[in-house]
């Protein structure tokens, strides 16, 4: 069994998106050179994982072939990994997730919870390695992604489905202390939703799994900083928002948070954690 990092603070997991068109960094790093550069800054910035994803879940965003999506992954995973980096793949795929095994990665983060690929679960399963389920209900309905689910209680109901992936995945021969849970801020949920989830992270604590949050440079954090005109801040500009929310997920108990600045959100993390202990060294 591949463990999680565990590294005594809030966990920093650094995006790698290796994409054509993913919202706020598509096209950087499609190029493997640049992309293994990316990887090693994160690493030189002292983040526990990189998130290597191949396809973009923007709104709106069209599918990739699942051979394209593993084609743009496996290198780049077998690169990081060739300098000791800790790589977690970001598919909804169960073929992709294989190859990206294949190539070293040692974690699976699946933004469709396993309810996209009957196949996954086998797959982690058999690989031994940690599974991050994340929420969202219209797993893989990237038309509609961008239009908010109906929820009578967000919270109640986001836990609820949650906790249903999880036994499905136990079901399907998974170690229950492999699951990482992320509520899916962002995914067909609007702010408000956001918001309740990000409130509540203490209660999603109380299921006993780690939780990830993953609200960097999120459209949430555009809307709320909207300028006088309501024109929501630019995704460059949420930056400060992205650690701020990084400093309070740490405070209130966050096992990781997955984003895109890494070095603001390990400062605010460090703030949050000295804070809190009342003392500068760990
Ligand atoms: N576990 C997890 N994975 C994710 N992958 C992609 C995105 C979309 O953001 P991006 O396009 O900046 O990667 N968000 C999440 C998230 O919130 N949680």
């Amino acid at each position: 069994m591949i463990e999680l990092p565990s590294p005594g603070r809030t966990v920093v997991m650094g995006i790698l998106n290796v994409t054509t068109d993913s919202f706020s960094d598509g096209g950087r790093f499609l190029d493997r050179d640049a992309a293994l550069e990316r990887g090693l800054a994160l690493k030189r910035l002292g983040v526990d994982i990189v998130d290597v994803g191949g396809e973009s879940t923007r709104p709106g965003a069209a599918r990739v072939d699942p051979d394209v999506e593993a084609g743009r992954v496996a290198p780049v995973i077998a690169d990081l990994v060739a300098e000791g980096i800790c790589v977690s793949v970001d598919t909804m795929r169960a073929s992709v997730a294989e190859a990206a095994i294949g190539a070293g990665a040692s974690i699976i983060n699946d933004v469709a919870g396993g309810r996209a690929d009957a196949a996954m679960a086998s797959v982690v399963a058999d690989a031994g390695v940690p599974w991050i389920l994340m929420h969202w209900r219209s797993a893989g309905d990237y038309v509609h992604r961008g239009t908010a689910d109906h929820y009578d209680d967000v919270v109640r109901e986001v836990r609820d489905e949650l906790m249903t992936q999880v036994d499905l995945a136990v079901k399907a021969g998974v170690d229950p202390g492999s699951l990482v849970l992320d509520p899916g801020l962002g995914f067909a949920k609007n702010s408000d939703h956001n918001w309740a989830l990000l409130k509540a992270l203490p209660e999603f604590n109380e299921l006993g799994f780690p939780v990830l949050v993953g609200a960097s440079r999120k459209r949430f954090l555009g809307s709320l900083l909207a300028d006088a005109d309501g024109e929501p801040r630019p995704p460059a500009g949420r930056e400060t928002a992205t650690a701020v929310v990084s400093a309070l997920a740490a405070t209130h108990g966050a096992w990781g948070v997955r984003v895109h600045d890494a070095q603001a959100s390990l400062d605010a993390i460090a703030v949050a954690e000295a804070w809190t202990r009342g003392a500068a060294g760990r």
